[in-house]
């Protein structure tokens, strides 16, 4: 297909409303997601984030209606869906028995045929995703035998060997050190530089802010959604977080600091964004 056809907008959620067991849980949305771009979801505990994510993957019922890759959600295929937006939840659980390979392996259930064997192709996916992911080492073990981290990355794994135009997480990070937070950061980067749209709900505001596109969330509502470079973005950011953060520019790269973290005389204020910084030498 001509790039040209190709939808730019990855996803559109025109929500009026989510509740959960009766409760309000989202007031209305009006979200747009770019193809081609990474988009963090972040605010405080209980802001709504999963429940936005839930609903934007058509995996809780709502009032309104999202769009993925320009078509109604309800009008495309269950299969055809499945093929094209793939999701990583959190606390996501899968057979604890299955090996490593095959629960990789489960992510290409959409591209099979009913009780068909895999292909080749989807060995191949599999293959690709694991190493992505550095899980392949453990790919016979099975999945209950495994750290959290690694576990993690082998559910992450299985959402890559979708091979979606649209990838859905949420608090992907969980369970990984640092250094493989840097190759999940590197993963995405390389992603959406192959055209996908990712979309994440993150905790790690460092991470966070090194997206395309934050959506700041509270209290069940978007308060902004803009590239962290924006001032306006960035203020909202503290806000939600009641200016009990701070945020830095260094090398052209924002941070986010705990405002408890400071010494007293540089406490958080909404608009003091810079900091003396010294190096770990010094
Ligand atoms: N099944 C449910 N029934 C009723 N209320 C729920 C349910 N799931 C979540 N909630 C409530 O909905 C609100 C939003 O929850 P959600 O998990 O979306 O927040 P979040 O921003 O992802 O939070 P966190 O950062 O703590 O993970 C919270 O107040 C939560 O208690």
């Amino acid at each position: 297909m001509s790039s040209i056809l190709k939808p730019q907008i990855a996803l559109q959620a025109l929500i009026e409303s989510v509740h959960l067991q009766g409760q309000p849980i989202l007031g209305e949305i009006a979200l747009q997601l770019k193809m081609s771009e990474w988009t963090a979801i972040v605010g405080p505990n209980g802001a709504g984030k999963s429940t936005l994510l839930r609903a934007i993957a058509g995996l809780l019922p709502m009032k309104g209606r999202v769009q993925l890759l320009g078509h109604d959600w309800t009008q495309i295929p269950a299969r055809e869906r499945a093929r094209q937006l793939a999701w990583l939840g959190q606390n996501e659980s899968s057979s604890d028995v299955l090996s490593a390979y095959e629960v990789v392996m489960l992510g290409r259930l959409p591209h099979q045929a009913w009780l068909a064997p895999p292909s080749s192709a989807d060995h191949a996916a599999v293959v690709q995703a694991m190493q992505q992911t550095q899980s392949w080492d453990w790919r016979d073990r099975p999945l209950g035998r495994l750290s959290g981290g690694e576990r993690q990355r082998v559910l992450l794994a299985r959402a890559l060997a979708v091979q979606a135009q649209v990838l859905l997480m949420d608090e992907p990070l969980a369970h990984l050190d640092p250094p493989h937070q840097a190759d999940w950061l590197a993963l995405v980067r390389e992603l959406v530089a192959s055209g996908v749209a990712v979309v994440s709900v993150l905790h790690e505001l460092n991470m966070a802010l090194q997206a395309d596109s934050l959506v700041v969330m509270e209290a069940g509502r978007v308060s902004s959604h803009g590239a962290p470079q924006r001032a306006d973005t960035r203020a909202a950011l503290q806000a939600v977080f009641d200016h009990r953060l701070h945020l830095v520019e260094v090398q052209g790269q924002w941070l986010a600091l705990p405002a408890a973290l400071l010494p007293s005389s540089q406490e958080a204020k909404p608009n003091n964004n810079v900091l003396p910084l010294k190096r770990a030498s010094e």
